[in-house]
């Protein structure tokens, strides 16, 4: 039996025409499943805890963006005893690209229903607060996250994911929020007790994959299965540096950068100053002084891509 989480908003809509697709191949193989639809924010990990609740080991798959598997993860009761399969169906789709899986309907529905291979994941760990989330591909605070909690609510994201652009949405978001935001200090305090402080910081973000933001290798040397986050600042460069920097990450070149850091922690806090925006895997919200990313190795089962995809 097949549990489908189905976020038929994703993209724009999309998410209900994929579902659509995968419906006919599922009934053409005369599989056993049961499909919840979302219909507003975190309905996602209302299904999910509600369907993980049952004792038995099950197959649940996400059907959405990478907001959709984050919400599908963060209600998940117990990792040991759920395999995750992911058909993407999203804007950016950092995920799927991070573990190689397919984003065409067909092939992705195949590749859930013969599969070949399965991974365990490491995710990380956001703690704000007293409260804690899972994430699959990074969690952020300061410009990665204000350009995440616009592009959440922009009207235009409908319209360029309708012409197949959805990819401009954040280029053009990514510019404007260049222009609005202050740097200001970070410190990153590592498990080892060592500490660092970022005086003019634009943004810290914790890398569970390699890239965000639909296709941005920020942090090209992460390893979903290493056991570590890696932590990506960048810190006193110029705005029009930035930029510049920015497109240069779809191809991994920005590290050239002077004010680019890269390292690798298994857990790191993050102070800031002020009320500053915050993303797990582009959902967002606001923050106060610190923040917690620590990578939890290998908590979640995945259904991999393999021969067949
Ligand atoms: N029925 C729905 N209609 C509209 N939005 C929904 C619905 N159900 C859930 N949502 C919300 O849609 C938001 C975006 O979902 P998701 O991330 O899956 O798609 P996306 O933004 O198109 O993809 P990506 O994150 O890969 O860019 C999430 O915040 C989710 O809670």
């Amino acid at each position: 039996m097949y549990y489908f989480i189905v976020n038929p908003g994703s993209r724009s809509g999309n998410g209900k025409y994929v579902w659509q697709k995968a419906e006919r191949i599922l009934d053409q193989e005369d599989v056993e499943y049961r499909v919840y639809f979302t219909a507003y924010r975190t309905h996602a990990t209302e299904l999910a805890a509600e369907i993980t609740a049952r004792t038995e080991r099950l197959t649940l798959i996400a059907v959405g963006g990478d907001g959709t598997v984050n919400e599908v993860i963060n209600g998940i009761r117990d990792f040991s005893r759920v395999t995750l399969g992911y058909i993407p169906t999203g804007s950016s789709n950092d995920f799927a690209r991070c573990m190689g899986l397919p984003t065409d309907t067909e092939a992705a529905v195949q590749n859930i229903l013969h599969p070949t291979h399965f991974d365990k994941i490491d995710l990380g760990l956001m703690e704000l607060g007293g409260q804690k989330r899972y994430f699959a591909v990074s969690c952020g605070c300061g410009f990665d996250a204000a350009v995440c909690h616009e592009a959440l609510h922009s009207r235009i994201k409908n319209l360029l994911n309708r012409l197949h652009l959805g990819k401009l949405t954040y280029v053009g978001i990514a510019l404007k929020q260049l222009v609005l935001c202050k740097p200001g200090s970070a410190t990153i305090t590592l498990s080892n007790g060592k500490s660092k402080t970022y005086s003019k910081a634009y943004f810290v973000s914790g890398m569970n994959c390699h890239c965000e933001g639909g296709g941005l290798k920020l942090a090209p040397h992460a390893d979903i299965h290493d056991g570590f986050l890696d932590i990506f600042v960048v810190n006193r460069l110029g705005k029009l540096l930035i930029a510049l920097m920015l497109p240069t990450a779809y191809a991994g070149f920005h590290t050239i950068f002077p004010g680019v850091h890269i390292f690798r922690a298994r857990s790191a806090e993050v102070a800031v100053t002020g009320t500053l925006p915050l993303h797990t895997d582009g959902e967002t919200c606001l923050m106060e002084d610190t923040v917690k990313m620590a990578c939890c190795p290998q908590s979640l089962t995945l259904i991999a891509a393999g021969k067949n995809a």
